[in-house]
C-alpha cells in the first residue's frame, strides 16, 4: 500500500524492528562535530554516493537520476529522459535513517518528553560524532553545515526583528524553548552515556534537530531521513510527492511530468506555506500558492459579555481541526488562506472566525441567545449561514475588515522597513534572510488584502440589500470601521 509521505507531520509513529544496529559510539572523534562533518566532506565525490547507497541497500534506487549542483544547493538532475508516472527512485527502508536506528537501551531511557525528531536527531548526532567509522559517513558528510542553514532557528535576534509582525516570530521562540526542552531531557536520561553525549552542545542538538525538521519525511511509520532523495528541492506546484510502501518497506518518487536529461526534478514536500517553509526548512518561494495568515483573537477584558462569550465560543468549538473549507483552527487562532475571488463567490474565509466574529460584536444576552437560536435551527453551527439580522452580519464583517485592514498595514510597513530589494549588500547572509522575510511577508500581506476584498465585496452586497429594504445600516455602520483591531 502507498502512502503519501510528508516532510515532517505529526503522525502517530509506531515501532518497527531495527532496520540497522546501532553502533557503539566512537570516542575517537573529540573534536567539534561539524569539524569532522567538513572534512569528510572535503574527502568525499558526489559521483560515489548513489553507488554506495546502492551497495548499503543490496538495490537499485534510479537509473535516471543524478547528482548534482543548483541555485538551491545540491538536487537531482534527470540524467536521462523521464516519462510522467515513470518512477524516479525507490529507496527501502533498510537505507533510510529513523529513531528505530537507536540503540534500544538508549532509547529506552528516554522519556516521553523527548519526540520523534529530537530522537532522529540523535541518531544523527551519534553518527556524526563516529565521522569515518559511521556506516552513514558517505550520507551524513553531506548534510548541510549550521552556517549553511537559514531556518530561523539560527536567526539573530536582529535578523527576526524583520518577522516579528508574522506567527513565525513566536513559532520560532516556541520551537527553540520545545528544542531546549528536548535537549535537557536527553542530556538527564543519557547521563549514563558520559562518553557518548558529553561533548555533544546545545548548537550540535540544534543543528541535527533542523537537519531533521529540513530533511525527514513524516508517514504514518514516523519520521525518517531517505538519502537520496533528500537532495531533490521543493517545488509546492509539482505533483510529485515521496511516497511510502508499507508493505514492501520502501519509499518511493514518481515522475509528475516528463523530463529531459539536465532538467532539475523537483518535488513537493508538502502544501507549506511560506511560514512553514521558512521555520522548518529554512527557505522561501518568492510567490506561494500555499500561503496562509495566523490570526489571533480575543474578547476584551472590558466587555460586559467577556464571560458569556467565551463560554458561548467554547461550547460551539469543534475540536476537529478543519472546518468545511478545509481551514484549520482552534477556539481563538484562525488560519486564512487566500481568496482569489473578490467577486463574493469561492471559499470565503473560516466559518470560525467569521462565528468569532458574529459572537464577538454582540452587544446584549439577546443578541447572543438569537445567534444561538439561529444556528440551532440549521446545523447548531455559530457561522453556517448569514445571520438573518442583515444589520448585525454587516457589523460583524465590517469589524472583520477593520482587523484585516490595521493587519494589513502594519505589515505592509514592516515590508516596506526592509528596505527595497536592490539596498546595497552588507553582509550576504543578512541579504538572504532580508529577502526570506520579505517573501513571508509579503505573502501574509497578499492574503490579508485578498480576504479584506472578499469581505468588502460581501458587505457591500448585503448593504446594497439592506437598502433596498430600509436604507438604514448601511450609514450606521459605516462609522463602525474605525473600531480597532483588539477586537479579535
Ligand atoms: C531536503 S533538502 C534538499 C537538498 C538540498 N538542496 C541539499 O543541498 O542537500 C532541503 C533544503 O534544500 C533547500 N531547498 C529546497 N527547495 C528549495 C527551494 N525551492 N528554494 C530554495 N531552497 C530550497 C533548502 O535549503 C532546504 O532546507
Amino acid at each position: 500500500m502507498l502512502l503519501g509521505a510528508r516532510k515532517i507531520s505529526k503522525h502517530w509513529c509506531p515501532r518497527r524492528p531495527n532496520l540497522s544496529l546501532s553502533h557503539t559510539p566512537s570516542t575517537k572523534l573529540n573534536s567539534h562535530i561539524s569539524a569532522s562533518l567538513h572534512s569528510l566532506c572535503q574527502v568525499e565525490e558526489l559521483d560515489d554516493f548513489l553507488p554506495w547507497l546502492e551497495r548499503k541497500a543490496s538495490t537499485k534506487i534510479s537509473s535516471v537520476l543524478s547528482i548534482g549542483k543548483s541555485a538551491y544547493g545540491r538536487s537531482l538532475f534527470a540524467s536521462k529522459t523521464i516519462r510522467a508516472g515513470d518512477c524516479i527512485l525507490k529507496v527501502p527502508f533498510n537505507a533510510q535513517l529513523a529513531p528505530d536506528n537507536l540503540n534500544p537501551e538508549l532509547k529506552a531511557l528516554l522519556s516521553d518528553d523527548v519526540g520523534d525528531v529530537a530522537k532522529l536527531a540523535i541518531v544523527v548526532l551519534l553518527e556524526q560524532k563516529m565521522g569515518h567509522d559511521s556506516e552513514w559517513a558517505p550520507y551524513i558528510s553531506r548534510l548541510p553545515r549550521p552556517e549553511e542553514m537559514h531556518n530561523t532557528i539560527f536567526w539573530s535576534e536582529g535578523e527576526l526583528e524583520m518577522i516579528r509582525q508574522s506567527s513565525v516570530y513566536q513559532e520560532t521562540i516556541n520551537q527553540r524553548s520545545q528544542i531546549q526542552q528536548e535537549f535537557l531531557a536527553i542530556r538527564t536520561a543519557l547521563k549514563n552515556f558520559p562518553e557518548t553525549f558529553e561533548s555533544i552542545t546545545y548548537e550540535d542538538f540544534m543543528h541535527a534537530y533542523a537537519l531533521v525538521t529540513s530533511r525527514a519525511w513524516g508517514s504514518t511509520k514516523g519520521y525518517s531521513l531517505i538519502p537520496f532523495a533528500d537532495f531533490l528541492n521543493h517545488d509546492g506546484t509539482s505533483e510529485s510527492i515521496v511516497l511510502s510502501d508499507e508493505d514492501k518497506l520502501f519509499s518511493e518518487v514518481l515522475a509528475d511530468r516528463n523530463y529531459t536529461p539536465g532538467e532539475q526534478v523537483l518535488i513537493r514536500y508538502g502544501k507549506f506555506s511560506n511560514a512553514t517553509l521558512l521555520l522548518d526548512f529554512g527557505f522561501t518561494l518568492p510567490y506561494n500558492i500555499h500561503d496562509q495568515v495566523q490570526i489571533q483573537g480575543s474578547i476584551p477584558h472590558h466587555d460586559n459579555l467577556r464571560e458569556m462569550k467565551l463560554e458561548l465560543l467554547k461550547r460551539h468549538h469543534r475540536p476537529v481541526s478543519k472546518d468545511d473549507n478545509g481551514f484549520s483552527s482552534s477556539m481563538d487562532s484562525f488560519t486564512i488562506k487566500e481568496i482569489r475571488s473578490g467577486s463574493g463567490k469561492g471559499k470565503g474565509i473560516p466559518q470560525s472566525l467569521r462565528a468569532f466574529a458574529r459572537v464577538q460584536c454582540c452587544t446584549s444576552p439577546q443578541e447572543l441567545s438569537d445567534l444561538v437560536e439561529e444556528a440551532a435551527q440549521h446545523d447548531g453551527r455559530l457561522a453556517r449561514r448569514p445571520l438573518t439580522n442583515n444589520c448585525r452580519e454587516i457589523k460583524a464583517h465590517q469589524m472583520l475588515i477593520s482587523t484585516l485592514t490595521q493587519l494589513a498595514e502594519d505589515y505592509d510597513a514592516s515590508v516596506k522597513s526592509l528596505g527595497p530589494v536592490s539596498s546595497p549588500v552588507t553582509c550576504e547572509r543578512l541579504s538572504h534572510r532580508r529577502q526570506m522575510a520579505r517573501d513571508l511577508l509579503s505573502g501574509e500581506l497578499r492574503i490579508l488584502e485578498s480576504a479584506s476584498a472578499w469581505l468588502k465585496n460581501y458587505c457591500a452586497t448585503l448593504t446594497a440589500t439592506d437598502s433596498h429594504r430600509d436604507g438604514v445600516c448601511s450609514t450606521k455602520l459605516s462609522r463602525r470601521r474605525t473600531e480597532g483591531r483588539d477586537i479579535i
